[in-house]
């Protein structure tokens, strides 16, 4: 008598969409990955086609590469190719050439569907459930919030890219962070990465493939899961993943690069396929509970730098560990903040609303709730920049833009700003920024800035006072 089939391996939601994408398994346990999907900008991408054109070789294949300008472009009302800083107007012109060159769409500062490279993919449909995503940007993990299995590369990976349409690499481990209950009002998707990061700390998920999980996941919207998946490398994480479901589909329904009529019937029916069985191992498991998240702040130099915004800033003489301690201190001193202050009695110059982490129309619609009919307090400058100019024509059209620019932020076009030093938006030195960006590193924000992350509508609610308050106290 034959055997009966042996039942199929429990698999998680990456081992699903990992086995479909290897095309070869080295013995060292290396593994050459199609990749579906590749997005390329400014920065990361001069030397990987230089590199080609000097080998001879051909882009493999055009149609499955997209490129954006985003970096290190100016905000400017009126920006062209030629407004912007010395380095970034070279690179622009070579990521001009390089993709006529080959044949590669370049979504450039003057196309409507410009925006960062994180918030235009999912916004013109191009990141699906099950792709694999590569981007030489390690915010890539952001896609991830889609199902997909997206990862920031190197420079020379770009160019294997490229050239092959395939990444060399070795399976992650895998691990689930499971958040059950509701955020409570006020508290958003970005204090809940925050304060993840705050327990697990930034090498806490060190070279995983990370799957959010639990109701509190599947209850937020696109935008929130995308806030919380671009974040997952400040935990060290090499991917983030949330499994597709009926809020990704409504997300994606009609984009221009979405799947349409047939074609959309069997996306939907794949996409279905994309969940980890439910006695699929992880290697790591984390339980969070949202009910316990506060509105967070960092106080440090690194994201995991973080307390609420109802504490104060920590003592290292109260930490065992003399590293750390020491750590704590030369954060602290870079920071100039004592320990034991008030989070809420901190002053701040300038605030920063934008970025792929919370860029988005919902990240502006909070922002303005916050705003509405108040004014930004006289000694801050405060400065939104929208995403994408998808973003900024929405937020235009909804009347959202009218309540920001009326309580005195500044309106810019979109780019990645002032989340990093790349371009004309910086701190100066001293200045101290609240920021919905993702990086606090000494000097992220421009030469000896201060940054302090945050949600947007705590952004918005520093704005208005001039130092940091419990948002869930400005209500109404
Ligand atoms: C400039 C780029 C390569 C960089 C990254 O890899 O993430 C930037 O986007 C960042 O956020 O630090
Ligand atoms: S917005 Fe900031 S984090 Fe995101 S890609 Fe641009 S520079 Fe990197």
């Amino acid at each position: 008598m034959a055997d009966a089939p042996a039942a199929p391996r429990p698999r998680t939601l990456f081992e699903k969409i990992w086995d479909r994408h290897v095309i070869r398994r080295f013995d060292d346990g290396a593994c050459l990955v199609y990749i579906d999907r590749h997005f390329v900008f400014e920065v990361t991408s001069p030397q990987a086609f230089e590199a080609l054109r000097e080998a001879g070789r051909p882009v493999r294949r055009p149609q499955a590469t997209f490129a954006v300008a985003d970096h290190n472009i100016p905000t400017t009302r009126g920006r062209s190719d030629l407004s912007g800083e010395e380095d970034g107007r070279a690179q622009l012109k070579l990521l001009r050439e390089n993709t006529r060159a080959a044949g590669i769409s370049y979504f450039d500062m003057r196309d409507p569907r410009q925006g960062i490279v994180h918030v235009i993919g999912p916004e013109q449909g191009l990141t699906q459930p099950g792709l694999t995503i590569a981007c030489g940007d390690s915010h890539t993990p952001t896609h991830g919030a889609f199902g997909a299995y997206a990862v920031g590369v190197g420079t020379s990976e770009v160019e294997h890219i490229l050239a092959t349409q395939t990444l060399l690499q070795r399976a992650p481990r895998t691990m689930r962070i499971c958040a059950e209950g509701r955020l409570p009002l006020g508290v958003t998707s970005k204090d809940l990465i925050l304060s993840i990061i705050g327990k697990i700390g930034m090498a806490g998920a060190t070279g995983c493939a990370v799957e959010f999980a639990g109701a509190t996941i599947r209850g937020l919207s696109m935008e929130g899961r995308m806030t919380v998946a671009s974040m997952a490398i400040e935990a060290g994480a090499r991917a983030g993943l949330i499994a597709p479901d009926a809020t990704t589909a409504a997300y994606l329904a009609g984009r221009p690069f979405s799947p349409a009529g047939a074609d959309w019937d069997r996306a939907r029916a794949y996409w279905d396929t994309l969940f980890s069985d439910s006695d699929a191992a992880f290697d790591v498991e984390v339980a969070v509970r949202a009910e316990d998240v506060e509105p967070m702040v960092t106080w440090g130099t690194s994201p995991d730098d973080v307390v609420a915004v109802t504490g104060r800033v920590p003592d290292p003489a109260a930490v065992a560990d003399p590293g750390k301690a020491e750590g704590m201190r030369r954060a602290l001193d870079y920071m100039r903040l004592a320990p034991g202050q008030r989070m809420s009695d901190i002053r701040l110059d300038k605030v920063f609303i934008g970025s792929c982490t919370n860029g988005r129309i919902e990240d502006l619609r909070g922002v303005a709730e916050v705003v509405r009919g108040r004014r930004v307090a006289a000694h801050v400058t405060a400065l939104v920049v929208p995403g994408s100019m998808q973003v900024k024509a929405q937020a235009e059209q909804e009347g959202v833009a009218d309540i920001l620019t009326a309580a005195g932020f500044e309106w810019r076009e979109a780019g990645c700003s002032m989340c990093i030093g790349l371009n004309a938006d910086r701190l100066n030195p001293g200045e101290r920024c609240a920021s919905t960006s993702n990086r606090n590193f000494e000097g992220r924000q421009g030469a000896g800035g201060l940054t302090h992350l945050v949600s947007p509508p705590m952004a918005a609610a520093a704005a208005i006072n001039g130092h940091f308050v419990d948002v869930r106290k400005l209500a109404g």
